[in-house]
């Protein structure tokens, strides 16, 4: 029996599904990848806001790291909501010990609703400890802005905040168009030699919750399945597309995206 393929997510938990650990999870499955997890806070979240964050100590998510590296093993992993300092540094400490790698670095530090999910004090051990060991990195435009203290006001401001990243140490970056208002949602990949833009129609819809998550997610689920950082990057990109194409009318907020669109194939862009 051919063997599955493992990915691991280390995030926060989104009561409403639609991002962090459960919009991970859900991408992972539709990849047909075996998701696990470290959870590293709970949110009490909806379409509509967060309302409340309970982070875990850094020792109970050394403990679920710990628990599934030494016996199922992992494949990629991917972070999203780290919290604090010191479960930043954490991280950082049992990627290297299990060798958690591929490794996808999704910077998340504020919600899509304006709630802080890291703290300013962790900056430091994420750009000293964590971006050197990023397969990938993806931040959105403001994360950019905020890691490299540099304004993203066009494209060419983007190329030179991707190089700024891989010279943190990042092996590659994906800087996220989503927060533009292009005709186009173009994302910026660049892996230490050339930039790569990967393109799809901007859909019109309010409904964008977790897109970052599921983006990361995806490529470390196509990671896990042994593709290459440039395909599992672009076919990421399709997915990602797809769900937002789909996106789901739930709640009175921003809705979540929608996870099985990948499989309606050829009307993935129709109503
Ligand atoms: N309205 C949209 N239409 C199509 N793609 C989008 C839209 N909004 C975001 N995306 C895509 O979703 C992914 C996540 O982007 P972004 O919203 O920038 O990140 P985040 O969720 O971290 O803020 C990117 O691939 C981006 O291009
Ligand atoms: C637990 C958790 N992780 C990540 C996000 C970011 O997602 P978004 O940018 O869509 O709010 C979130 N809202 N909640």
């Amino acid at each position: 029996m051919t063997q599955l393929a493992r990915a691991l997510t280390i995030a926060g938990s989104d009561s409403g599904g639609g991002a962090g650990i459960q919009a991970d999870l859900k991408t992972f499955q539709e990849l047909r990848v075996f998701g696990m997890t470290a959870i590293t806070a709970v949110t009490a979240q909806n379409t509509l806001g967060v309302f409340d964050v309970q982070t875990l100590p850094a020792e109970a998510v050394a403990k679920q790291l710990d628990a599934v590296a030494t016996d199922i093993g992992v494949d990629a992993t991917k972070t999203g909501m780290l919290a604090n300092a010191e479960i930043t540094a954490l991280v950082a400490r049992k990627v290297k010990e299990h060798q958690l790698f591929p490794l996808v670095v999704d910077p998340v530090m504020v919600s899509t609703s304006g709630h802080l999910l890291l703290d300013q004090a962790a900056r430091k051990q994420f750009i000293e400890e964590l971006i050197p060991l990023a397969t990938v990195i993806t931040p959105n435009i403001p994360e950019a802005e905020a890691l490299t203290e540099t304004p993203l006001t066009d494209l060419n401001a983007r190329k030179q905040a991707a190089q700024a990243l891989h010279a943190l140490g990042a092996q590659s970056v994906v800087i996220k168009g989503g927060h533009l208002e292009d005709d186009e949602a173009v994302d910026l990949f660049y892996d230490g030699k050339e930039f790569v833009f990967l393109r799809s129609p901007r859909f019109d819809t309010p409904h964008t919750h977790g897109t970052g998550c599921t983006l990361s997610a995806a490529i470390a689920a196509y990671l896990a399945r042994g593709f290459t950082l440039a395909n599992a990057v672009s076919q990421a990109k399709q997915f990602i597309s797809a769900a937002i194409s789909h996106a789901f009318p739930l709640g009175n907020g921003h809705g979540p995206t929608n996870h099985w669109a990948h499989r309606l194939g050829g009307e993935l862009y129709a109503d």
